[in-house]
């Protein structure tokens, strides 16, 4: 079945989605409810204060008439405490959005009668909107399941990786035995088709487990989790843990996994063809500082260095990272992202040219003089798809931020990984360990940081020698595949259509 067969049958089922509270995870969620819409379900779609603006700019004012028809936005507020805690802390942030319950409730009450909702941003009219048929939420949202349970709708869960939620149905087992925050003996985690994992790979929240595993057991009581990532890429980790699944689940519905993406194919246009994606892309004519001072630099030749959109490094990693990087003698367009000099509201906003004396003391001494002519440091929010689109970009730097990665991949672009928090070690090991497509960078254990000779030693490995060459293929191919999965017909539109059926039988 086609997933255009299977969007008719159900056309017009009326889904609410939940996104966490934070940008990356409405990254997520916005090019996901665009192909919903674009595929004929209504949804609404919950936003707040902070993210409103750019919840109604992707999804209403730039999208097809239909998708933009299909898309109903609520604002809920956020709980007094949410403006206090620090937007680094997870733990607290998902503490807080528990006090959003008595919202959805309330929202879910009016949803379930006809023209219930009035308070309607996105003026679609209230009448295409039927009682809703499940719940999509996110990784922090695990209470929503008691709400889709009282309404006895189906919840779903919307995640990056198929490793992270693999780790994530292991956790209630590693908790009763004792394993968490980390084995007691250093000893490394166990999950389905995944190297072992080593205490300092678990994602740094771990140390709190608590609300982790209280996340890891709710998703055993999913209709489902759909997955920002795409079958061929791991399929041995999804079968593994399908597996799994079915072996301990105790619900006559057993959770299904579902690999959906990637999403940023709903944010990009391309032209049909042969040539790498990277060369088929369309972009609106842009006079972006980075790109200007690419097409001046030769074929392959640029790092390309960024930390995604919360990461920053300390002063004395900085140090350390400028002068290995100068060593190499490689060309580089690093967006730089440091606290900022006047303390300002989340202390990472991007500085601006008046903060260059601050700017500088990150660096060694002349730093940015001495490779003005090799380098561009860019300190503002970069065009990162269309920068490794570019035919002067031959590598990629990167934290591991699961965007990123796939990013990276879709353009074709061999990484050196970087991890810092959260998933990122996890998806350093899939990209080095498994698919062969990225190169790590050590750090000695009596050290704090990484050493400039580390950082000199990785990036000419990358740039200069036949191991970047032997990525760069593999990396190619596994853009295709991406490509392949998402367009017509492929895995992620199938399990699209697979994720559809479950209403078919409904009479909208
Ligand atoms: O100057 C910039 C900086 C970032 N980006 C974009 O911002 C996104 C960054 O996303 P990602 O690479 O995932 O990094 P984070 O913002 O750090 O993402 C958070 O969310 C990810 C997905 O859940 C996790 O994998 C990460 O660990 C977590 O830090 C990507 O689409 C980039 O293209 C730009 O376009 N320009």
């Amino acid at each position: 079945m086609t997933v255009d067969d299977t969007t008719r049958m159900i056309k017009g089922a009326h889904v609410v989605a939940f996104p966490f509270p934070a940008g990356g995870h409405l990254a997520r969620f916005i090019p996901f409810a665009k192909s919903l819409a674009r595929n004929g379900l209504t949804i609404t779609f919950i936003t707040t204060i902070p993210h409103l603006a750019n919840a109604r700019r992707a999804l209403v004012e730039n999208n097809s008439f239909e998708a933009r028809e299909n898309i109903r936005l609520v604002c809920f507020d956020l709980p007094a405490e949410y403006a206090e805690v620090n937007r680094k802390n997870f733990i607290a942030m998902i503490q807080v959005t528990n006090n959003m319950r008595d919202q959805l409730c309330e929202l879910m009450t009016a949803l379930m009668k006809p023209n219930g909702v009035t308070s309607d941003i996105s003026q679609s009219s209230d009448s295409r909107f039927g009682p809703p048929v499940c719940i999509i939420s996110d990784m922090f949202l695990a209470w929503t399941q008691d709400v889709a349970d009282e309404f006895k709708i189906p919840r779903y869960c919307l995640f990056p990786t198929p490793h992270l939620l693999s780790l994530l149905y292991s956790l209630r087992d590693f908790n009763a035995q004792g394993l968490l925050p980390v084995p007691a003996d250093g000893k490394s985690l166990e999950i389905p088709c995944f190297p072992p994992i080593a205490p300092s790979d678990l994602p740094s929240n771990l140390p709190s487990p608590g609300l982790l595993v209280y996340e890891g057991e709710r998703l055993w009581e999913a209709a489902g989790v759909l997955v920002n990532s795409v079958y061929e890429l791991e399929s041995e980790i999804i079968d593994g843990l399908q597996e799994m699944i079915f072996k301990h689940s105790t619900r006559e519905q057993v959770p299904k996994i579902l690999a959906v993406g990637p999403f940023m194919f709903e944010n990009i246009q391309f032209c049909q063809g042969d040539q790498p994606l990277r060369q088929r892309l369309q972009f609106a004519q842009d006079n972006n500082e980075c790109l200007h001072w690419l097409s001046k630099q030769p074929e392959s030749s640029v790092l390309f260095i960024c930390f995604g959109t919360i990461s920053v490094f300390p002063m004395q990693q900085m140090h350390e990272f400028a002068s290995g990087l100068e060593a190499s003698g490689v060309r580089f367009l690093w967006v730089v992202k440091i606290p900022a000099a006047s303390n300002t509201v989340n202390g990472l906003s991007p500085i601006t040219s008046t903060d260059q004396e601050h700017l500088a003391s990150y660096f060694p001494k002349s730093f940015m003089e001495r490779t003005k002519d090799k380098g561009l440091i860019y300190t503002s929010w970069a065009p990162q798809l269309q920068i490794l689109a570019h035919p002067t970009i031959g590598g990629f730097l990167t934290h591991c931020g699961w965007n990123s990665v796939t990013e990276s991949i879709a353009m074709g672009v061999p990484m050196i990984a970087w991890p810092l928090w959260a998933d990122q070690m996890l998806n350093r090991v899939l990209c080095v360990d498994i698919l062969h497509i990225a190169l790590p960078v050590h750090k000695n254990f009596k050290d704090t940081v990484v050493r400039g000779e580390e950082v000199e030693r990785v990036i000419r490995l990358l740039m200069e020698e036949k191991r970047g060459q032997a990525m760069k293929k593999k990396v190619e191919e596994l853009s295709k595949v991406l490509e392949k999965a998402s367009g017509p017909g492929g895995s992620s539109r199938r399990n699209l259509a697979l994720f559809y059926e479950t209403w078919k039988k409904e009479q909208y």
